[in-house]
């Protein structure tokens, strides 16, 4: 019997709504998911909490290969240990994930991470979450969307969701930080953030998240019985 367990990815920037479909589509289709954004967002706290610098690749690579993380499914919620310690709310924060951008932008950190993204892939099926999944992580999944809106209607979402967790943030400042984000991700050398060749691009610029949910349902399932 083959052990193969079919992939969908979802690759986009920052806000498009990747995080909301994936958790959407790997409940109702019973798959795992996997949150690739949140590994470089704890390896990036614990180079923060180890003082060690975001920019020193020889140091960054052992620190990702060693990285001492766990998941915890709690209900709804997953929360992120990291060394023993709960760092759930320290890794949502903008600040967070600009660090993680500064990480991730360095080759043989991406390439320490690999195998550690790969491993979540087990039956019956997996969701992937992140800016390389179609196009380097599982370059052989079944279904891969390419999901993106405009940097102002990312940073308003982004502003709202922040709200509503009671944190203080300005709209500028917010836009400013996820352009300087999408500039890193789009233009490194390695894995930049790009849609797959054979992947769906959904703008969701206009579009409810219940009409992404929709469209992506239709595809995922022309697509899974085209196998
Ligand atoms: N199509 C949409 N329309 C309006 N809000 C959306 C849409 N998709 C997602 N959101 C909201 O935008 C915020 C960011 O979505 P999220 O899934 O975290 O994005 P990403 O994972 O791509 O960074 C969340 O509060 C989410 O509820
Ligand atoms: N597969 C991935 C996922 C995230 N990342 C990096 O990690 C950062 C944080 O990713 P995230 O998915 O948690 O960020 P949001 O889209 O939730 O804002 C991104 O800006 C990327 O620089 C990456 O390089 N490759």
């Amino acid at each position: 019997m083959s052990t193969h367990a079919p992939v969908i990815t979802v690759d986009g920037p920052s806000g498009a709504g990747k995080g909301t479909l994936c958790m959407l589509l790997a409940e109702k289709l019973g798959w795992k998911l996997l949150d690739s954004g949140a590994i470089y967002r704890v390896l990036a706290l614990a180079a923060l909490h180890h003082g060690v610098d975001l920019e020193s690749e020889d140091a960054l690579v052992p620190l990702a290969a060693h990285l001492d993380v766990q998941f915890v499914a709690e209900g709804e919620l997953v929360k992120v240990i990291l060394e023993g310690e709960d760092v759930s709310g320290e890794l949502r924060k903008e600040e967070t994930g600009m660090a993680a951008s500064k990480v991730a932008a360095l080759p043989r950190v991406r390439e320490a991470l690999l195998r550690r993204q790969r491993a979540f892939s087990e039956a019956p099926g997996l969701v992937a979450d992140g800016r390389d999944m179609g196009t380097v992580v599982f370059p052989q999944a079944e279904v891969k969307f390419f999901l993106d809106a405009s940097a102002e209607e990312r940073a308003s979402r982004r502003m709202k969701q922040l709200q509503q967790k009671g944190l203080d943030v300005n709209f500028d400042h917010l836009l400013k930080e996820i352009q300087e984000r999408d500039y890193r991700d789009r233009n490194r050398a390695v894995a930049p953030l790009r849609p797959a060749a054979d992947a769906l691009v959904l703008d969701s610029t206009e579009m409810s998240i219940d009409q992404v949910i929709e469209l992506a349902l239709a595809h995922i399932e022309t697509k899974l019985s085209a196998e």
